[in-house]
């Protein structure tokens, strides 16, 4: 670093005085740093050595740009222009400075900057800047909401009124800045709020022709009420009146949903819709409903179309689950190899053709509510294993799966096949059946109860009735007689199905006569038996033939099931088809 003597400061400043002027300028606030024509410093003051942490001297001199880098002092000795309010830093400080020659007999003899610090002003213009990009930001807010918004001085003077609030009112809203608010909004209680201060929400103020909904809240600012903030929810009460219809409307839908989706995975039916005022019926829906108060799982046991189902459904109904869903599986109608996945689910990749994401199963969808496993009689042994896993367990992983889920359900199980005998020819586990076969149903066949046919009849014709929009009043009493002898193989859900076809074939009468019951009714009742044909002449048309096909092949399905004990797959088996080919029809003919 060069340095000069002392002794050759400039002339300006050699002969008079030097001392003398240094103690008045380190006076003064301002630094000061004079250099002479070369650029050595020849005066640093004491605010020039508090702004930039160096001592005089040290720096008294040397080259000012080896001591301020960014020095404009050299600049202004080449050209002699005075540089003001120039913005420098020196270390960590932000300083403003003036920079101006110094000027002796025409030349440049030296130059001086006398320089402030600034880093607290520039710290609060960062702040000003982000205040006032937050105030813009916020206006836009206000300009852009569709509520009016309004606010006032302690005074109740104007201070923003927004776009939606002048449009509404119909005013400028420059012009209403700095009015009353009195005057400008009709029936305001702004400047109340702002002198009290006591919030006011959701009050009605009527605003010209409309009755609108406003909310007034005073603005404090260090515990001091400052003015009021005012909007205006609804500009009609109508906007309420219409807001209030729509959600009406989406409560009902809502509600509807519910309802569907409630059809659709809870319980159809209540322990009220179990019909038969026998002695066994009444016994078994007492027994249903001690069931439903319970959480033990339920086994319901009877022949094909007897009202496991139904059962079923009721229980469901009946207990605490009822707002949670009820899902169906039948074991017999699901290929044994998907069973596990149709019952556990499965995790995505389990299998070639799984679905992506995975797919719950139908335990999963049962959780917090009831499972109905039907025709657990048909599940294979392999299966029973996994089930009785997850029985005693109450977890299930999915197929493919490492996750286990927690299981809160309610299981009922139904089977028309007779578990102890199958469990006999190691058919059916035994341990699953003591986990079965806790509470237990037995439903009689209807053959069995024979008296709970005229009322089973009134309360099916009405479903009919309603169903095929169709009119019929009852049972002769020639039509019951044979009702009434006849063995039911197919239990209710054949009586239901005698009766539909019978509604069918009827045109005048308002009640069943034994002429539209099918012959094998009338076989039994000797010396009455009339065919199909007859219930041409009842009914006065001509059955196609695809109708008589179809009697034809029903009334198989149900002697099938009547020999087979009401095993399907041994009916299936006696007319010669496969398992899943009897579903279908039972399907198709609504017998399942
Ligand atoms: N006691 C009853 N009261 C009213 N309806 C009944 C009664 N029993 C059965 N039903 C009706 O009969 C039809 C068959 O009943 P459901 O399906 O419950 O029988 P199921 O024993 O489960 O038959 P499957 O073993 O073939 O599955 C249904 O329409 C059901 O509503």
């Amino acid at each position: 670093m060069h340095k000069r003597d002392l002794n050759s400061l400039p002339e300006a400043f050699s002969s008079t005085g030097i001392a003398e002027m240094k103690v008045v300028l380190d006076s003064v606030c301002n630094g000061v740093v004079v250099v002479d024509s070369y650029g050595y410093i020849t005066l640093f003051n004491a605010a020039a050595e508090f702004i930039s942490g160096l001592a005089a001297e040290a720096v008294l001199g040397k080259m000012v740009d080896d001591v301020i880098p960014n020095t404009g002092l050299l600049r202004v000795l080449e050209t002699g222009v005075s540089e003001l309010n120039q913005r420098q830093d020196i270390g960590n400080c932000a300083i403003l400075t003036n920079r101006t020659p110094i000027i002796k007999d025409g030349q440049v003899v030296g130059a001086v900057a006398v320089f402030q610090d600034i880093t607290e002003l520039t710290e609060v213009i960062t702040e000003l800047e982000d205040v006032k990009r937050l105030k813009s930001t916020l206006e836009s807010i206000l300009e852009s909401l569709n509520e009016g918004i309004v606010v006032v001085d302690k005074q109740g003077t104007i201070t923003m009124l927004n776009k939606a609030y002048s449009e509404f009112l119909n005013v400028d809203p420059q012009e209403v800045v700095g009015k009353h608010v009195a005057e400008v909004i009709s029936n305001t209680r702004m400047h109340l709020v702002a002198q009290g201060g006591k919030a006011e929400v959701t009050d009605i103020q009527k605003i010209g022709d409309n009755t609108c909904v406003v909310t007034r809240i005073p603005i404090i600012e260090d515990g001091e009420i400052v003015g009021a903030v005012g909007n205006v929810v609804f500009k009609d009460v109508k906007d309420l009146k219409c807001l209030a219809g729509r959600i009406n409307k989406l409560e009902s839908e809502l509600e509807f949903y519910k309802e569907e989706l409630c059809k659709m995975y809870g319980g159809k039916y209540t322990i009220a819709n179990i019909i038969g005022n026998s002695e066994k019926m009444a016994y078994l829906r007492n027994l249903a409903a001690k069931a439903a108060k319970g959480t033990s799982t339920v086994l319901i046991l009877g022949e094909s179309g007897t009202g496991k189902e139904l059962f079923a459904h009721a229980i469901h109904n009946a207990s605490r689950r009822r707002q949670g869903p009820f899902i169906k599986v039948n074991c017999a109608a699901v290929p044994e190899n998907l069973l596990e996945s149709e019952l556990f689910g499965y995790e995505e990749g389990a299998f070639t053709g799984a679905r992506k994401g995975g797919k719950p199963g139908k335990f999963e969808l049962a959780n917090g509510g009831t499972i109905f496993l039907d025709e657990i009689g048909e599940m294979s042994l392999a299966m029973q294993v996994k089930l009785l896993r997850v029985l005693q367990e109450r977890e299930l992983e999915r197929v493919g799966g490492t996750k286990t889920t927690k299981l809160d359900i309610r299981v009922i199980a139904a089977t028309n096949r007779d578990l102890e005998k199958m469990i006999e020819q190691n058919q059916f586990r035994q341990d699953l059946y003591y986990r079965l076969n806790i509470f237990t149903l037995n439903i009689p066949p209807l053959r069995d109860r024979l008296e709970d046919i005229p009322e089973l009849c009134d309360m099916l014709l009405k479903k009919i009735n309603k169903q095929i929009e169709h009119w019929v009043e009852g049972v002769s009493p020639e039509a019951m007689a044979l009702l009434m002898e006849y063995n039911w193989p197919g239990n209710v859900r054949e009586l239901e199905n005698i009766l539909e076809r019978a509604v069918n074939l009827m045109e005048d009468d308002t009640v069943i006569i034994p002429e539209v019951l099918p012959p094998m009714l009338k076989k039994m009742h000797k010396g009455k038996s009339r065919d199909i044909e007859q219930a041409k002449d009842a009914g006065g048309k001509e059955p196609d033939l695809a109708e008589i096909k179809g009697d034809a092949e029903k009334q198989a399905i149900f002697r099938a099931l009547e020999a087979a004990g009401g095993n399907k797959s041994k009916a299936a088996r006696m007319l010669g088809i496969h398992r899943s080919g009897f579903y279908q029809k039972l399907q198709k003919y609504n017998i399942l």
